[in-house]
């Protein structure tokens, strides 16, 4: 599922946060979000979703303007994984995933066997099942994230919006997960995902996205876009982008911490 936006601003009150952002992100492609804390990447994501009203521009979702979509339709559309989530499911994790499988069903229906077999297979998809009968109160915060990866899974939406998915993995399950998602690209969903670690970008992203102050500062492969003048410059720190295995990966490195030793 295709997203488009264009010429996208959007202010809270007086305060502009972004300013005439443009990109597209075809089917099929996993879009990498990197910019600075504060610069308005959840902004972005939250206009998307149809969550903050009142933009200028236009975001198409397969060709259609958002602000035509029904809630039930964005539902169907665009599934969202957020930056921090307050525990607020008093329910069983099981409970937590079926209930993003409520788009396909009718009005007060409750999910039959259909819907209790695609959240498991979600939750197997993530490798937790094992925690599908446990309080999602009572699970540790990387596994309440993983918890609304499975979810977004669920919810079978062709677009999948991730704020800063792995923030709370530790490194094995940060790896799996982000796999995962590259598949979920491979097999034809759109995916937008911010994250912190420029060197993610280039193992799991088709295109990187850098905002700065609220505007596109670039958009590309993220073997074109994420050079160390950018990173140096995007985050005031000296940053040298090195290649690995014959250019196949690059990772960062704040050169000053080499130099010191
Ligand atoms: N509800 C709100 N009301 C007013 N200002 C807000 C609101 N939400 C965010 N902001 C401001 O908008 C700007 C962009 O915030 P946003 O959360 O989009 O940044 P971000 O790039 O996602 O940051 P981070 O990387 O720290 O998560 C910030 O200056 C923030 O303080």
């Amino acid at each position: 599922m295709s997203i488009e936006v264009r010429n996208l601003s959007f202010a809270y009150g007086s305060h502009e946060v972004l300013r005439d952002v443009s990109f597209a992100v075809p089917d099929a492609a996993l879009v990498g979000v990197l910019g600075p804390n504060g610069v308005g990447k959840s902004t972005l994501f939250r206009c998307i979703l149809g969550l903050n009203q009142g933009y200028r521009g236009t975001i198409l979702v397969n060709g259609q303007d958002l602000r035509r979509l029904s809630v039930r339709e964005r539902a169907r559309e665009v599934s969202y994984i957020p930056q921090s989530h307050a525990p607020v499911y008093d329910y069983e994790v099981l409970d937590v995933v079926l209930m993003a499988t409520g788009s396909d069903l009718k009005m007060l229906s409750n999910p039959g066997k259909a819907q209790v077999k695609r959240a498991y297979a979600a939750l197997e998809r993530i490798g937790i099942e094992r925690l599908a009968h446990r309080a999602y109160t009572q699970i540790s915060g990387g596994e309440q994230q993983l918890v609304l990866i499975a979810r977004a899974i669920a919810q079978q939406a062709q677009t999948i919006i991730m704020d800063e998915p792995t923030s709370a993995l530790d490194y094995g399950n940060t790896v799996r997960v982000l796999s995962c998602v590259r598949q979920l690209a491979r097999e034809g969903l759109s995916i937008i995902q911010s994250t912190h670690n420029p060197d993610q970008a280039f193992l799991y992203s088709d295109k990187t996205l850098v905002i700065d102050g609220g505007r596109v500062r670039a958009f590309g492969s993220p073997h074109d876009t994420i050079t160390s003048e950018l990173i140096s410059d995007l985050y005031a720190v000296d940053v040298e982008v090195n290649s690995l295995y014959g250019d196949k990966v690059r990772v960062c490195v704040p050169v000053r911490e080499v130099q010191s030793r």
